[in-house]
């Protein structure tokens, strides 16, 4: 699964400025992304296929933050990760460059061949692009797989609607994985992750990983935890601690882990089973 990264770029671009102006065609896919779950990485699969059947590059282009607490739509949107980590996680998988797409109220009012022209063609030079079928887009979410087609056949961009992951309760999602932690089901949640749901913070003198307002944390409860790697703008650190810590989310949502000494900076923690 965890394509020789040393080769690739691994480029982060925030927002279309950071696009470099001279920028070839390449393959393109994408949506959210929050966690990159099994079905997102079958997806970033099939976008890497592409770009090796026609000899380019792909980039995931991801919205932050999240459309639906933009436009308000009763919704949980708690993150599953950082943009950091999720930009890590595409290029783990392969991608070559990972856009980041500021999301506004402005943004959202987009209509699909807007979106499609002067985000698609214009500045990403699209060649092909590459969607679960269930991807909407534009202005109200108008814009389906349908839509893109035939936006694709007007500018010449193949279009790719791929068929979702499903799990034991359905198609994987990050909204089915955000509901696992909610129950505290950390067992459902690294099922359709793939791997243990990881939240990345600041560890205090005093035990208490602080993390990003909208982050999402289990029920409340105790877990078992292992601080693993932390994420800094473009490289993961691994920690040397491989011993679980007992790892508190409190009622009012805090994370406390219980250590005898907390180096207090930086840390990641994979939260791995309820106690
Ligand atoms: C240009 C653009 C405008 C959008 N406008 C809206 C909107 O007005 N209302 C809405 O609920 N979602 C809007 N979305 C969000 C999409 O419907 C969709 O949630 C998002 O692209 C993630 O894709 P997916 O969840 O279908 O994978 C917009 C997306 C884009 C790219
Ligand atoms: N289970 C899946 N299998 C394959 N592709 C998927 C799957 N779920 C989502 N995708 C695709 O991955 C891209 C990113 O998806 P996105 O993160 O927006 O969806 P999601 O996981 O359903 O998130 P949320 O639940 O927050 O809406 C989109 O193109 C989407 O169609």
């Amino acid at each position: 699964m965890t394509a020789p990264t040393t080769t690739r770029t691994r480029q982060l671009w925030h927002g279309l400025a950071d696009v470099p102006a001279e920028l070839g065609p390449r393959v393109v896919t994408l949506g959210v992304f929050d966690g990159v779950h099994r079905g997102h990485a079958q997806l970033i699969g099939r976008a890497l296929d592409t770009g090796r059947e026609l000899g380019l590059p792909t980039v995931l282009v991801t919205f932050d933050p999240h459309p639906a607490r933009v436009v308000g739509l009763p919704r949980d949107t708690a993150a599953l990760s950082t943009i950091e980590r999720r930009a890590e996680l595409a290029w783990d998988h392969g991608v070559d460059q990972v856009c980041v797409l500021p999301f506004t109220k402005t943004f959202a009012r987009l209509e699909p061949a807007e979106f499609v022209t002067e985000v698609l063609v214009e500045r990403l030079r699209a060649a092909a692009v590459v969607v679960g079928e269930n991807f909407t887009f534009g202005h109200r979410g108008a814009g389906t797989v349908d839509t893109l087609r035939w936006l694709g056949d007007r500018h010449g961009f193949r279009v790719l609607g791929v068929e979702l992951v499903r799990g034991a309760d359905g198609a994987f999602s990050s909204t089915y994985i955000r509901g696992c932690l909610r129950r505290g089901d950390l067992e459902g949640a690294r099922r359709a992750l793939g791997r243990p749901h990881h939240l990345d913070g600041y560890l205090t003198a005093g035990g208490e990983l602080v993390v990003p307002e909208h982050t999402a944390l289990p029920a409340p409860g105790r877990y078992a935890g292992r601080l693993a790697s932390r994420c800094t703008e473009h490289t993961v650190d691994t920690v040397d601690t491989v011993d679980t810590v007992d790892v508190e989310v409190t009622p009012d949502g805090r994370l406390v882990l219980h250590l005898s000494r907390p180096q207090p900076g930086p840390a990641g923690l994979d939260l791995l089973a309820t106690r």
